[in-house]
């Protein structure tokens, strides 16, 4: 098989593994996978750092998708052509509910689509919503880990400072689509903000993949606006949730 166009891989690099983990960060995709196991760097470029460790016996990719959708569709378009076929993402997240505490792990069942990515692979009206066992398992994995979560609806936006409504920028201006949204999205019980996810389970459900997403808050937006917390505490809570998950699909699957 040729090497996929972005990624630089054939499917033999990928060894038989069927579960990437996925977050944002180039560098954190190295930690994940030297928290897992011996991690081999498979490639670098642009944004898609990919390391191939190994979990319970079995392969397991990690693979940065960058910041946004259109990054994360190609990241899971070329993985899924090397025989991936699900997809568990871990990210950084604002809170938007004022009883979520920074360092706390929100789990999404689904997303509200403020993405432009995911149109261009389901219409509107086609739910953004995670993987039902993906999902599960990343419950159960709070439970294991023994951090605080909250599970439920995440607004995914392909802009970090409109699309979230921040007006602690240059100009100071929000356009009137924006305005209010966030507080429309607190009475509609969403819990927080990120960049991804609209576009990870639209494309993976419309294309017949799994996907479950699970982020680690580094403010809570009722608050303020710029994090004050150990960035790293928020990372490993939110890395032993993902990798635990990963753990628990590859047992139920093999056995
Ligand atoms: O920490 P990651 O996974 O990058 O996720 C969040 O952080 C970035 C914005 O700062 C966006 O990608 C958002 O989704
Ligand atoms: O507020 C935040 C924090 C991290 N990532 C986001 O997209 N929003």
């Amino acid at each position: 098989m040729e090497k996929v166009f972005h990624l630089g891989l054939t499917k033999a690099d990928l060894k038989g593994a069927k579960i990437a983990i996925v977050p944002g960060c180039p560098d954190r995709a190295k930690r994940i996978a030297e928290r897992i196991s011996t991690a081999q760097c498979l490639n670098k470029t642009r944004e898609f750092h990919i390391y191939l460790a190994e979990l319970e016996g079995h392969s397991i990719v990690v693979c940065s998708t960058g910041i946004g959708g259109p990054s994360t569709s190609i990241a899971v378009e070329e993985l899924a052509q090397l025989g991936v076929e699900t997809f568990l993402r871990v990210g950084t997240t604002g809170a938007i509910q004022p009883h979520i505490n920074e360092g706390d792990v929100l789990v999404s069942t689904a997303s509200v689509r403020l993405d432009g990515a995911s149109q261009h692979f389901a219409p509107l009206a086609y739910p953004a919503a995670a993987d039902f066992y993906c999902t599960q398992a990343m419950v159960n994995a709070c439970h294991t880990v023994g951090v605080p979560f909250h599970v439920g609806i995440t607004a995914s936006s392909d802009t970090f400072y409109p699309g979230q409504e921040r007006y602690d920028t240059h100009s100071g201006y929000v356009l009137k689509a924006f305005q209010g949204s966030c507080q429309e999205w607190q009475k509609l019980n969403v819990m927080n903000y990120e960049m991804e996810s609209a576009t990870l389970f639209t494309m993976c459900a419309a294309i017949g993949l799994k996907a479950g997403c699970v982020a680690g808050v580094l403010v809570n937006r009722t608050k303020q606006e710029i994090p004050n917390v150990d960035h790293g505490m928020v990372e490993n809570n939110a890395v032993g949730v993902v990798i635990e998950a990963a753990r628990s699909l590859i047992k139920n699957e093999v056995k």
